[in-house]
């Protein structure tokens, strides 16, 4: 016997609060596939509202009251997930919720699991991988960088720039083809010419592609980490930068020993700077620990800043900004050192001009930029097919090198193997998402 759908063709109904816990006027519950016209409907007692309407709801549970609920309806595909789905917009309170909860599960639907709404958009088309990584970012976003990158992505951007390299890619495998189909003594040495230039030309455009971190630095913020000699002023300057009091200042050396990060948004740009315990030899267990964290901070850092007193010391890194600090105790300064005083605040302004100029550097660049660990890693792949094309004697293999390119893109945006990416994707998203 075959096994007739429950409702109908569409995946099981889901449902979870969209909105965030903790006290609230008003909470979204979202539900959303196969039945939801038929649990809608035994909730506001036999009526179906207006599809994409706000409509007020008695919702009722048999003949217990629930909420009075404002209600959206969202017939299938035109819904944010393409199932059928409605939002219940409720009173917060947690015996609401919990009996909104309880009536939905008794009505055929489950719990969502984290991005499971979002998941489905995917899988009904609606969005790729990419657009949906977009939406956890956008969720995520903590600075107007963020946002405005977040958004770029959602819209698209990214996955155009991967779908116009697939299909340059499918027009080079096709040509490529019709050369080993058709050999044609006369024609071939000029087609493989152009062949050739189209793949120099992606395999540069992949490589300043790869080059640009900018989109890495957005999503994850620009670490700037404050090293140097013990008692030169560095968590001074980190609460004097940051505007808090968030790491302990004393005259004794070696204060500092566990590694101190704050968030700093710096022209819409989110930064995280970080406070390290001060470098020398010491014999003390503890604060050897703490200078090992230093050193491995300062060699992850984005921007390293080094703040000194007195002398110049040797540069840790060979870009490290050296800043002296204590000017309000010196007689002189040299007028080409960045000078500060992180207690009466001289030279932060300067200070903080050239940490914007550093970060605007490092964030130069053109075009749509990559902005996770699973892009670069695709890229690098698809480069590196072509790079191997291109030493490819035989014909064959070198379109087998373009067809795994194509493969590494299409990875990218989910329109290879996307079954086996969803986990991993949406595992890192929040319920209700
Ligand atoms: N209440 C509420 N607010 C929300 C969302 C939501 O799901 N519910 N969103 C969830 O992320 C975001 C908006 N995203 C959405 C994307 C598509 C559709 C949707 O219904 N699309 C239909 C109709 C479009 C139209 O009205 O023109 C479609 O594309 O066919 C709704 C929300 C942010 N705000
Ligand atoms: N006069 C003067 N004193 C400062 C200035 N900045 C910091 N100090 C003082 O220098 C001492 C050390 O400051 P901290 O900020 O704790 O120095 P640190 O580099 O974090 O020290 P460690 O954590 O031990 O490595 C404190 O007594 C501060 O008040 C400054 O600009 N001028
Ligand atoms: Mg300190």
């Amino acid at each position: 016997m075959t096994e007739l759908p429950m409702f109908s063709d569409l995946p099981a109904p889901i449902f979870a609060l969209a909105t965030g816990m903790g006290r609230a006027a008003i909470a979204v519950m979202r539900v959303s596939g196969g039945g939801c016209d038929r649990i809608l409907r035994a909730l506001c007692a036999g009526r179906l509202p207006q599809p994409r309407r706000a409509s007020l709801r008695r919702l009722m549970s048999g003949d217990e009251i629930l909420d009075e609920a404002v209600v959206l309806w969202f017939p299938g595909p035109n819904a944010y997930t393409g199932e059928d789905s409605f939002e219940l917009h409720l009173h917060a309170g947690p015996a609401v919720i919990d009996g909104v909860a309880l009536a939905l599960t008794t009505l055929g639907a489950r719990p969502a699991e984290p991005g499971e709404f979002t998941r489905r958009a995917v899988q009904a088309g609606r969005m790729d991988l990419l657009q949906a990584e977009a939406v956890a970012d956008l969720i995520e976003a903590e600075s107007a960088s963020q946002r405005r990158q977040a958004l770029h992505q959602a819209d698209g951007a990214l996955s155009r720039l991967y779908d116009g390299w697939a299909q340059r890619l499918r027009r080079l495998l096709a040509q490529h083809e019709a050369l080993i189909d058709f050999p044609d003594e006369t024609l071939s040495a000029a087609v493989e010419g152009v062949l050739e230039t189209e793949r120099l030309d992606l395999q540069a455009e992949m490589r300043a592609h790869l080059a640009d971190h900018r989109g890495e630095l957005v999503r994850r913020g620009v670490t700037i980490v404050i090293a140097g000699e013990p008692n030169a002023g560095k968590s001074s300057l980190l609460n004097a930068l940051s505007g808090y009091d968030a790491a302990i200042v004393t005259h004794r050396p070696g204060t500092t020993r566990d590694v101190i990060a704050v968030d700093w948004v710096l022209d819409g740009i989110k930064l995280r700077l970080v406070d390290t315990a001060g470098l020398r030899e010491t014999e003390d267990e503890i604060e050897a620990e703490g200078i090992r964290r230093a050193m491995f901070h300062v060699k992850q850092a984005d921007i390293v800043l080094q703040l000194y007193e007195g002398d110049p010391p040797n540069a840790l890194t060979p870009d490290a900004l050296l800043v002296r600090n204590k000017i309000d105790q010196d007689a002189m300064v040299e007028e080409s050192v960045l000078a500060i005083s992180a207690i009466n605040g001289d030279g932060l302004d300067a200070l903080r001009d050239e940490v914007r100029r550093r970060v605007r550097a490092l964030m130069a660049s053109q075009g749509v930029p990559l902005t996770r660990a699973r892009h670069r890693a695709g890229i690098q792949e698809a480069l590196a097919h072509l790079e191997r094309a291109g030493i490819q004697v035989w014909p064959e293999l070198r379109g087998e090198e373009f067809r795994l390119s194509m493969r590494a893109l299409g990875r990218l945006t989910g329109q290879v193997d996307v079954e086996s990416l969803l986990d991993v994707i949406f595992s890192q998203f929040c319920i209700g998402k």
